[in-house]
């Protein structure tokens, strides 16, 4: 039985990275009755808001849901889990807090996909720089007045420093700023984190209009479907506290759900491919074969070896060490609390051995940090060099698994489903092991412990690979914007769902390609410039 629906002008889906933005901007800078509906709790936990909590959040499920895929069959039919997140902030409340845009060619790209001057670096920079608060530069690439706060790490242990000296030693530059366009180089990347605190799309978007009575906010409200009346968006159905509720939008329903559940809920709602809608006995309100398709995602495979002397991060969440971390962090605000512990990367394999480096090479500072479908690592003091493809060929999909909005989809996200993307990873696999055979780290670096230094062939390092690669938690490009007259598009460059009027979606899903960079930052970027595209302003 649904109750009496209210009214709004916009009804969000998803108050993740991308929901909290479009929210507060249409609410603080429009003064629109905006609906925010978030499937998690609020962003309440003590451990969501400190740096260091970020591995004991990856290593439970309360603020995830937990996506499982299909057999990889490329990868000897392995499932892998890809976890979300869930709770107000999504994403941006449970990552590593990394602070990336990617290459200005990214941006451009997805302006050549649209065949549209509304998505370029030129269109989208202003956007980043007007969100950020950043602590560090003030200058053409940044902002320094923004509410989402970023910084360099609070913290940065030896282990990163020695990865940053290496890499320079091996005659990489040290880059200190990776946000202008150009990644490349060796450096500590920034983060969103501002005191020592993880600076969330909440804290920047949301803490500020918490009291505005425009803004209605619901967590634990789950998005059943999208309410389309002759042919238009009218309002959304979900699911609250075990009851349903419809909201109805005068304005616009917008999806801001995430790249694994906005394709669901279209899907859902009768928006997608009609033969397999119709097999499921959905009725089909916009017959879109491109809704699901073009998924991607980053993916990466570790080099791990043992560096006895603690220079990293093992056992520093235990015992004694705990307790002072602990104390250090509440009496001054400052140690190893305040970082994720993901402090120094680095960008390598030219693609095609001439274009931008197309693999990133983070340095983990411990042996463990390895997800649950990677098993068997021990944990000892040690440093993993986790390498990661940034632009994958291959692309996967998304399908429903049933018409009952409980199941997730099912999704295949095809990692080194392309050859290219064996051989560039092999690369980077490669790069890894010179980096842990140069000075300074090869000073403390006594073994390889994975995949252990008989792996040396090709075919040794791709079996190894295969065993073990795994996301770096990006999925994108499920509902991709793309010309008008594009059929596989699921979105117009502004956003509009193609065939139904007053839907958009602003979230990662709409990225057709995916950028160079960690996603967190993008697509708080996407959603606001989402945002000035519907309201018309630039
Ligand atoms: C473990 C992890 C680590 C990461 N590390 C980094 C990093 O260091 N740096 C970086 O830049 N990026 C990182 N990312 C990626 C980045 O956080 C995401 O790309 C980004 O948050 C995606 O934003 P989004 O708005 O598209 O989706 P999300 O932020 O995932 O938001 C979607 C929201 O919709 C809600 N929702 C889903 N279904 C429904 C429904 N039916 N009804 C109502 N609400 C619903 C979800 O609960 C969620 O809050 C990481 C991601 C993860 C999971």
């Amino acid at each position: 039985m649904v109750a009496a629906a209210k009214t709004y002008d916009y009804i969000v889906v998803g108050g993740g990275s991308a929901g909290c933005v479009a929210a507060s901007r249409l609410v603080a800078e429009f003064g629109a009755r905006v609906l925010l509906l978030e499937a998690g709790g609020d962003y309440k936990d003590w451990i969501l808001k400190v740096p260091a909590g970020f591995s004991q959040i990856l290593g439970g499920t309360k603020y995830f849901t937990q996506h499982f895929t299909v057999p990889q069959v490329q990868l000897g039919g392995r499932v892998q889990m890809i976890p979300q997140g869930k709770v107000l902030g999504g994403g941006s409340s449970i990552n590593a807090q990394a602070y990336m845009r990617g290459r200005a060619a990214d941006y451009d790209i997805w302006g050549d996909m649209t065949g549209s001057d509304l998505w370029s670096w030129r269109k989208i920079l202003p956007h980043f720089m007007r969100l950020e608060g950043n602590q560090k530069f003030n200058n053409g690439w940044h902002g320094a007045y923004g509410p989402l706060r970023v910084s360099d790490p609070g913290f940065i242990c030896e282990m990163s420093h020695k990865y940053v000296r290496t890499l320079q030693g091996m005659g990489v530059a040290y880059t200190p700023d990776f946000n202008n366009g150009a990644p490349a180089g060796v450096g500590y990347p920034q983060v969103t984190t501002g005191g020592g605190r993880r600076c969330s799309a909440v804290d920047a978007f949301i803490t500020p209009i918490r009291g505005n009575r425009n803004l209605e906010i619901v967590t634990g409200a789950r998005a059943e479907r999208i309410v389309i009346e002759r042919g238009r968006a009218v309002g959304v159905d979900y699911l609250v506290a075990g009851g349903r509720q419809q909201a109805r939008a005068d304005g616009e329903v917008i999806l801001a759900a995430g790249a694994l559940t906005s394709p669901q809920l279209l899907m859902l709602s009768g928006i997608g491919p009609a033969d397999a809608l119709g097999k499921l006995g959905i009725k089909v309100e916009a017959d879109l074969a491109g809704v699901g398709n073009n998924l991607q995602d980053h993916c990466g495979a570790p080099i791990a070896a043992a560096a006895p002397g603690n220079y990293g991060y093992f056992r520093q969440d235990q015992g004694l060490r705990k307790i002072a971390n602990g104390i250090e962090y509440l009496l001054l605000g400052r140690g190893r609390i305040t970082t994720t512990g993901v402090e120094a990367c680095s960008f390598h394999v030219p693609e095609d051995g001439s274009g931008d480096p197309v693999v990133q090479i983070w340095c983990v500072p411990k042996t463990s940090y390895i997800d649950e479908d990677v098993r068997g690592v021990p944990d000892i003091d040690g440093v993993t060099l986790h390498a990661v493809l940034m632009r994958p060929r291959a692309t996967g999909w998304l399908r429903l698994r049933s018409a009952d909005p409980r199941d997730l989809p099912l999704v295949n996200p095809n990692y080194l489903g392309h050859p290219d993307d064996m051989r560039h990873l092999r690369d980077g696999m490669r790069v890894a092991r010179e980096i842990l055979a140069a000075r300074p780290l090869r000073d403390v670096v006594t073994k390889e412990i994975l995949p252990g230094a008989g792996a040396a062939d090709d075919a040794a390092i791709d079996e190894h690979m295969r065993r073990t690669v795994k996301t770096d938690y990006h999925p994108v490009g499920t509902c991709r914007m793309g010309r008008e007259k594009d059929d596989d598009a699921v979105v117009t460059p502004e956003l509009r769902v193609r065939g139904i009027d007053r839907l958009r979606v602003v979230d990662a899903s709409v990225m057709p390609k995916i950028v160079t960079a960690n996603t967190n930052a993008p697509t708080m970027a996407l959603a606001s410039r989402a945002v000035s595209i519907m309201k018309g302003v630039d």
